[in-house]
């Protein structure tokens, strides 16, 4: 299965963001998308998630347009905002989002165990945002966003959420972007970054200190 993602065009009023955008994404395989602040980064993974509109997008799976991510499970999002209602149980939630194949491996987090009688309200900002990147991970989408995974969430955990992700990628194709970018390089299979609005796909890291994303590599 290939996610492919061509020509998007944005604009807010007069400032363009994004143009001349293209990117594909195989099932088993990791696409790390990086780029300076306000580059359009969450604003590409929402154009393709089907929650932002734009002026111009092709956006396919398997060679079939795809209006809407979100349709039929396809693609799945981690916002780079909480998502989870506040006043929700956290073990009604995580059943409405979470794949049934996948419901032994989710529910043995100790993160789960831990929270699961609470509601997102009553969590930390770093245990809420665990359990909101592992319920997408472990959502029955084909293909999985995630925007920010690695922020908020302690060295340790990251280190674990690297696994986690790139044991999910047997199954599924992943786009990920995070300003821990020493991260994103290590999980990634390939780098796309976004520059003066076009994707530029990187070969070689220092291509990165060459456009002006790395001081030094
Ligand atoms: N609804 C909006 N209206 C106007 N401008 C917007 C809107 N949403 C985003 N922008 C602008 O579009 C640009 C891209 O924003 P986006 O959030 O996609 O950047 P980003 O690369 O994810 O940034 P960061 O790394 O800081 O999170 C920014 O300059 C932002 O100010």
């Amino acid at each position: 299965m290939v996610l492919k993602v061509d020509s998007v065009e944005l604009a807010f009023g007069n400032r363009k963001i994004l143009q001349d955008v293209y990117l594909s994404c195989r099932q088993g395989e990791i696409v790390g998308l990086l780029g300076r602040n306000g580059c359009g980064k969450s604003s590409l993974l929402k154009i393709i998630f089907g929650v932002l509109s734009c002026n111009y997008k092709h956006v396919s799976i398997n060679d079939n347009y795809i209006v809407k991510g979100y349709y039929n499970n396809r693609i799945a999002y981690l916002p780079q905002h909480n998502y989870l209602p506040g006043e929700i149980k956290i073990k009604d939630l995580a059943p409405v989002l979470v794949d049934p194949l996948f419901w032994a491996e989710f529910s043995d987090h100790s993160i789960y165990k831990t929270t699961s009688n609470s509601t997102p309200s009553e969590l930390s900002g770093g245990q809420l945002r665990q359990l909101e990147t592992l319920m997408i991970i472990y959502s029955r989408a084909d293909f999985i966003l995630l925007d920010e995974p690695f922020t908020h969430i302690t060295p340790v955990m990251v280190d674990e959420f690297k696994h986690i992700i790139k044991r999910c990628a047997a199954k599924k194709g992943i786009i990920v972007t995070d300003h821990q970018y020493y991260n994103i390089l290590d999980i990634s299979d390939r780098i796309i970054l976004i520059k003066d609005g076009c994707t530029k796909h990187i070969t070689d890291n220092q291509e990165l200190v060459t456009y002006g994303y790395l001081s030094r590599y």
